[in-house]
Order: structure tokens, then C-alpha cells, then sequence
């Protein structure tokens, strides 16, 4: 297939790239560079150094692209709730856009990375899609919000639309001399930063609460192997079927505490991490645990990597080789 990506080079846009070409697809990047690095693209993909308010300018008819994956979005939940107007016009605004182009270009199919920070602090865990969407933290609105819109754009246009609920996000892409991994600037995400810390990079991590109603008062997560989750996307394009709009949560389906996912920072690095706990994060919802039942029956999709020592085992490889001592 012909295929677009948006935010082809960044964390997770870029592992499905290399995969989406490894699998023998042509691939074009958009990505106007704005968090991802020009390190993280992939040689043989073409890239188009454009916001995704302006895809219509690659997306015409005469190009004939087969379907979309769109990862370009602002990420994190925290600034989401202190700059609400830029994860509007960004991830909202921007969805938008892509998804009239897609239509004036007759674009058959759209793979939209959406978020477990829809669902807020949910009623029933482990979270089926199917839950009550009441995000806590802007972030999350502005994925709902484009998630409502590709229901309606797949009824009313006939778009093969999924989006791909992803649970925390970890590990790196590791395959002979490639590394793909993590490097958000400035990093906002614990297992990183934990990492950070470990290496000695920082004094201290910051945990953010310690008095949620959870086993030992910190946020509770499900994290996902970043290959695990690229590989979804490809199953997911296969599976995406004319006027649907399919829905999946990806995650493994266990919860870690804030405090034991530093816990096993600690035991995979061998280093100490120091912890210091401060106030609440705004908007964070306490716990979020995915049932990913959904993804697993409809799109035969198994994670291979479902541990947190493998997750922070490839990402501290990763931060060794190629983060550690660069600019
Ligand atoms: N990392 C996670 O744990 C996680 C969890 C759930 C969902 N997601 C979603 O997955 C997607 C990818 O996340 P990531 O961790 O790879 O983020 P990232 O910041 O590493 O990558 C985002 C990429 O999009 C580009 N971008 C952003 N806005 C753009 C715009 N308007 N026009 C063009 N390019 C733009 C950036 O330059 C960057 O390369 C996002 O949509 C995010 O919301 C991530
Ligand atoms: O220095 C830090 C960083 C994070 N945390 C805490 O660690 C937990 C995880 O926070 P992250 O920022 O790593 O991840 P989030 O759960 O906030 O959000 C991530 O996963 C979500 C889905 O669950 C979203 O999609 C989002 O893009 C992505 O950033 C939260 O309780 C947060 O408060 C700390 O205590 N200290």
C-alpha cells in the first residue's frame, strides 16, 4: 500500500514506519519536526516537512495513497491541562483537517492513534471500550473528540476508520544496529525519566501523589511494549473495513503503581533512583488498566512483550546507546 504517516518521526510513529516498510508498504512521513527528531526518520521513506493542518497539500487525488496512520499530536496529559488551546488547535484542529483531506483525496482508510485518557477515572477495570468516556485532563478530550469524529466520518463517508486506544507506551525498537526509542524534549513520561535518574542524569524523580486510592497511594498504569503496539497498526490496517469505525484498547491488561515501576527501574539498571514525593499532577486519573479482549479476538494481535523488566530493559538499552552523553 501507499501509505501516509503522520508523526513519522517520533517515538511511535517512527517504530511503525520501519515496520509499515520492513512488510513492503511505500511510506511518506508528514511531520513539521515540532517534538519529533529528523534522526528518527527512516531513509526510505519520503518526508514532508508540513504541519498536518496543510495534508491536503500531499493528500490529492492524484497521488493515490491506499490509507493514513495519524500519530502527529501534542502528548502530554500534564501541559494539556496548563496550554488546553494548543492541544486543541494541534490535535483536534489538525484531525480535522486530515480528515477532509482524506475525503477530498478519497483516501480509503485512516488508523488514528487515540488514548486510554479518554475513559478518565473509569467505573470498571480492566477498561473495555465499551466504558463510559469522561476524560480527565484536556489531552484526553481533544482525542475523544476526534475519535466522535471518524464515527461519524465512516458513517456518513464510508472511511475504514480504527482507532487504537494505546495504554502507557515503553520499551524500545531494538533490531541489530537500529534503535528506535523515547526522547521526548523536555521528557514528561516516568519510566524516561526514571531513567534518567538512574543514569545520573537528574538529582531526583518527582513522584507526582502519593494518596490515590490505590495499593500504595500512587497512579496505577498499563504499559505496552512499543513493538507491540507498532505491530497492532499493521493488523489494524488489514482489518479496517469500509463505513466501520473499529475501536481498540492496547494495553496488557496489569497494573503497575507508580512506585513499582520504579522499583524496577531500579532492578533493571542496578542504579539507585532517588524519589521525592510532590503534589498531584492535574488531571491525572488514578488508575487505568486496558482490557484489550477486543484487539486480541478481532485482530488475532498478541503481545510478545508483555513485561515491565522487557519494557524498561529495551528502553534503558536504548538510553545507554543512544541518548546517554549526545546534545
Ligand atoms: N507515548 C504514549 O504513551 C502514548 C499513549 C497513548 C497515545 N499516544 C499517542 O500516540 C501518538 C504518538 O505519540 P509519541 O509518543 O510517538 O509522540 P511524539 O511526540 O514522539 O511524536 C509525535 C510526532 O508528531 C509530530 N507532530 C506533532 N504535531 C504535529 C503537527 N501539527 N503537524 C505535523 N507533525 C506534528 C511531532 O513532530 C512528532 O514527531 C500521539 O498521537 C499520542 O497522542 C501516545
Ligand atoms: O516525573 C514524573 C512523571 C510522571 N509521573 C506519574 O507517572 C504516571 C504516568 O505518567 P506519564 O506522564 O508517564 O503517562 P500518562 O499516564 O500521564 O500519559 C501517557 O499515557 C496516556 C495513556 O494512558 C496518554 O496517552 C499520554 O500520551 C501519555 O503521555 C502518572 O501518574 C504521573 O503523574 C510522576 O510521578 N513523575
Amino acid at each position: 500500500m501507499k501509505l501516509l504517516v503522520t508523526g513519522g518521526a517520533g517515538y511511535i510513529g517512527s517504530v511503525v514506519t520501519r515496520m509499515l516498510l520492513d512488510a513492503g508498504h511505500e511510506v511518506v512521513v508528514l511531520d513539521d519536526l515540532r517534538t519529533g527528531h529528523r534522526v528518527a526518520l527512516a531513509p526510505e521513506a519520503t518526508h514532508v516537512e508540513i504541519p498536518v493542518h496543510e495534508a491536503a497539500s500531499v493528500l490529492t487525488p492524484e497521488a493515490g495513497f491506499d490509507g493514513v496512520l495519524h500519530f502527529a499530536a501534542l502528548i502530554a496529559a500534564g501541559e494539556s491541562m496548563v496550554r488546553p488551546e494548543l492541544y486543541w488547535h494541534n490535535n483536534t484542529v489538525g484531525s480535522l483537517a486530515l480528515i477532509d483531506a482524506v475525503r477530498a483525496a478519497r483516501v480509503p482508510r485512516l488508523v488514528f492513534s487515540s488514548t486510554a485518557a479518554v475513559y478518565g477515572n473509569p467505573v470498571e477495570l480492566p477498561i473495555p471500550e465499551t466504558a463510559v468516556k469522561a476524560p480527565t485532563n484536556t489531552y484526553g478530550a481533544t482525542k475523544l473528540a476526534v475519535d466522535m469524529a471518524l464515527t461519524s466520518e465512516a458513517i456518513g463517508h464510508d472511511l475504514a476508520a480504527v482507532s487504537l486506544r494505546y495504554f502507557n507506551v515503553a520499551g524500545a525498537y531494538l533490531r541489530g544496529d537500529l534503535a528506535i526509542g523515547e526522547r521526548h524534549d523536555p521528557e514528561t513520561h516516568l519510566i524516561p525519566i526514571a531513567l534518567e535518574v538512574a543514569a545520573g542524569r537528574r538529582e531526583k524523580l518527582q513522584l507526582f501523589g502519593d494518596d490515590y486510592p490505590t495499593v500504595d497511594g500512587t497512579c496505577v498504569r498499563d504499559y505496552i511494549h512499543v513493538e507491540d503496539l507498532a505491530r497492532a497498526h499493521l493488523l489494524a490496517l488489514a482489518a479496517a473495513t469500509p463505513g466501520q469505525h473499529r475501536i481498540y484498547n492496547l494495553g496488557n491488561g496489569s497494573g503497575f503503581t507508580n512506585r513499582q515501576v520504579v522499583e524496577v527501574v531500579r532492578e533493571v539498571t542496578g542504579c539507585p533512583v532517588p524519589v521525592e514525593v510532590a503534589p498531584r499532577r492535574e488531571g491525572d486519573p488514578a488508575e487505568l488498566v486496558a482490557s484489550s479482549q477486543l484487539a486480541r479476538a478481532e485482530l488475532d494481535w498478541e503481545p510478545a512483550k508483555p513485561t515491565l523488566h522487557d519494557m524498561v530493559g529495551d528502553a534503558w538499552t536504548f538510553y545507554r546507546t543512544h541518548v546517554q552523553d549526545r546534545p
